[in-house]
């Protein structure tokens, strides 16, 4: 089966959120000291961008069937200290819009960009169609003037078959600053620049000696154990420092061979979502490489908003892949020996 038409208006979907993100990262960056340090033009990216998204998916396909699994939910601008918010987000969205031509003739009204959020509250599961959608994957990063990605996915039948990956502040090449991968089931993955060059096929890297393997993780060392990864890399031999970066971008980057390895050990007790992953994950899985939890199990995306996992997230490629199984098996067993 042949998703073109769900792959094209996820392009276009994810490049306009993409547009309304940098907009406010850079009004953000460029704000005094004071504003850097409010967190509310985050929530409104994320908003927008979810709007927008959502909105986009709907004009360009059958919007009777549509079901969205989105991070973000209506609840707290349906508030009155949530007014003045819906008011940017709605000049945002409309903006965001109007900005690409096809879109802009019916501008949105605050219960059109509320209803637009709130199409996102889909439980997803394993029969159907079902968008995924993380509009702004990275917060922290986004915040910083860092790496963040806008990631949606869609699944049928509980299986990832699309993957769009936005990542607005991951250089291209040396003269180019933002990449859109994208990923259709069985057709592998492609890089262009986020205004439509021409796209590229990319492959994660074919490297068999983890001494010369580099490794992600998060830039944040709440979202994931640093130690651990640092076992885990010795014990493979990796000799290069651990790459952190934010957000579903380090997917994006080992799918175009710049790292071989990325380790994601959330603390105990964090539940990983489906949105963190879908799109990361075909973009990789169709790059030829391999994601898995920490036994080894592929991620199941069809239990509903949540994925359940063993541990946490590992993905390289197909050569290194038992080593580093090997490797994450006895550093867990060390860790949980040592406790
Ligand atoms: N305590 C946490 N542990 C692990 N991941 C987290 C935690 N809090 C938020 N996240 C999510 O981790 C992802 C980014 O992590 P990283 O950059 O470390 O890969 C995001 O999806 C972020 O959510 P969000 O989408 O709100 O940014
Ligand atoms: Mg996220
Ligand atoms: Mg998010
Ligand atoms: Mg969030």
């Amino acid at each position: 089966m042949s998703y073109d038409k769900e792959l094209a208006a996820a392009k276009n979907a994810v490049s306009l959120a993409a547009r309304l993100c940098q907009k406010v990262q850079k009004a953000l960056l460029q704000a005094d000291v004071q504003s850097k340090s409010d967190k509310s033009p985050v929530t409104v990216a994320d908003y927008g961008s979810q709007a927008v998204v959502s909105a986009v998916l709907q004009k360009e396909l059958d919007s009777a069937s549509f079901s969205l699994v989105a991070e973000e939910d209506s609840g707290d601008l349906r508030k009155e200290e949530g007014k003045e918010t819906l008011q940017r987000i709605m000049k945002l969205v409309n903006e965001t819009l109007a900005s690409d031509g096809t879109y802009g003739n019916a501008p949105f009204s605050e219960e059109d960009v509320l209803a637009a959020i709130d199409s996102g509250r889909s439980e997803g599961g394993p029969s159907g169609q079902h968008w995924v959608l993380d509009p702004i994957d990275g917060t922290k990063g986004f915040l910083r003037g860092d790496q963040y990605a806008i990631a949606l996915g869609l699944l049928d039948e509980g299986k990832v078959v699309l993957g769009v990956l936005a990542c607005p502040n991951l250089p291209l090449s040396q003269e180019k600053v933002g990449c859109l991968f994208y990923a259709q089931v069985g057709g592998g993955t492609y890089m262009q620049s986020l205004d439509s060059s021409t796209p590229i096929k990319v492959h994660v890297t074919d490297l068999d000696n983890p001494e010369e393997a580099s490794f992600f993780e998060s830039f944040e060392a709440a979202h994931s154990l640093h130690d651990l990864s640092s076992l885990i890399a010795k014990k493979l031999g990796v000799k290069a420092p651990p790459v952190r970066i934010d957000s579903q971008a380090k997917y994006g980057a080992l799918s175009r061979g710049d790292g071989a390895i990325y380790l994601r050990f959330p603390h105990k007790g964090y539940r990983e979502k489906i949105w963190d992953h879908a799109a990361g994950y075909l973009v990789v899985a169709e790059a030829g490489g391999v994601v898995s939890d920490a036994a080894g199990n592929p991620l199941d995306f069809s239990k509903g908003r949540y994925l359940d996992l063993h541990e946490g997230i590992i993905v390289t490629n197909q050569k290194l892949m038992p080593a580093l199984l090997k490797a994450v098996k006895e550093s867990l067993n060390e860790k949980a020996s040592s406790l």
